[in-house]
């Protein structure tokens, strides 16, 4: 799939991949080889700056739920890491599946984990509005944090309280002053890193990827509030549970993916 244009469209759990995909030798999400991964000390630790006071609404955009910030100014912000300039935050959403044993895009040696948290920046030194970053070779940025079932996570409950409020496709509601760095891992100085793509249409090649090494435990009730949701509109007659959001590995191709740890 490195080489030609054309993917062959494997059994997907949410849409049929495009027959033809803008250059295609970088897509995401892909399989973490940690033994094939190489440490690069130039990296530097992460830096995060998340104004809770930037959250603005949540909503239900039929593929997974977002919470979404203002990103009209400065005032969530991540710099460091593998990246040259400041890009700021301006969403938060999940992948997960039906069932524990699966529903992460990213994997670590093939082990796929119950869910993953996507938190989206785009570099605002270099571009004025989102949807042109997202064009860009450089011009987005996404911290992938891996879900395991275990205890409560005290800090999504706010977030798991608003979701049945957004049950069906396109419903929203006001969500104001969350931290989304409450759900980020004790440890954001070891991560994995690559140059990938967006992993839901129009799946263009902008992001540099940051997966942590460490993960953040929810309870399983609190998962299963999310399966609660719905990839339908309230007036569908057939409602479908919204599960298993999640794309199948891409290949590496030429790639190398790097640790900022050894
Ligand atoms: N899962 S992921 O982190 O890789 C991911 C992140 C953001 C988006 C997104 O914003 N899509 C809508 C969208 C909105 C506007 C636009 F110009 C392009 C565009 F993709 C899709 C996937």
């Amino acid at each position: 799939a490195c080489s030609s244009k054309y993917v062959l469209s494997q059994i997907h759990p949410m849409w049929q991949e495009p027959l033809a995909i803008p250059g295609g030798d970088r897509q995401s999400p892909i399989d973490i080889a940690v033994r094939k991964s190489v440490f690069d000390s130039e990296l530097k630790p992460l830096v995060y700056d998340y104004d809770p006071q930037t959250c603005q609404q949540i909503w239900n955009n039929g593929y997974s739920f977002l919470v979404e910030y203002d990103d009209t100014t400065d005032k969530s912000t991540l710099k460091g890491g593998p990246l040259q300039d400041t890009f700021r935050l301006c969403q938060f959403h999940f992948h997960w599946g039906e069932s524990n044993a699966w529903g992460s895009e990213h994997t670590v040696d093939r082990r796929l984990f119950p869910a993953e948290l996507h938190l989206v920046h785009w570099n605002a030194d270099r571009y004025s509005l989102f949807e042109e970053a997202v064009m860009e070779d450089n011009g987005l940025a996404v911290i992938g944090v891996f879900l395991k079932v275990g205890k409560r996570h005290e800090g999504l409950q706010k977030l798991v309280d608003a979701l049945p409020a957004i049950r069906h496709k396109d419903s929203v509601v006001e969500f104001t002053r969350f931290d989304p760095a409450c759900l980020l891992p004790a440890n954001t100085d070891d991560y994995w890193t690559y140059h990938g793509s967006l992993t839901t249409p129009p799946l263009t090649e902008s992001v540099s990827w940051m997966v942590m090494k460490q993960h953040i435990e929810v309870s399983h009730d609190q998962l299963a509030v999310f399966r609660s949701l719905l990839f339908t509109s309230a007036e569908e007659d057939v409602q479908r549970s919204m599960v298993n959001n999640f794309r199948v590995q891409q290949s590496l191709c030429s790639r190398t993916v790097r640790s900022s740890f050894s």
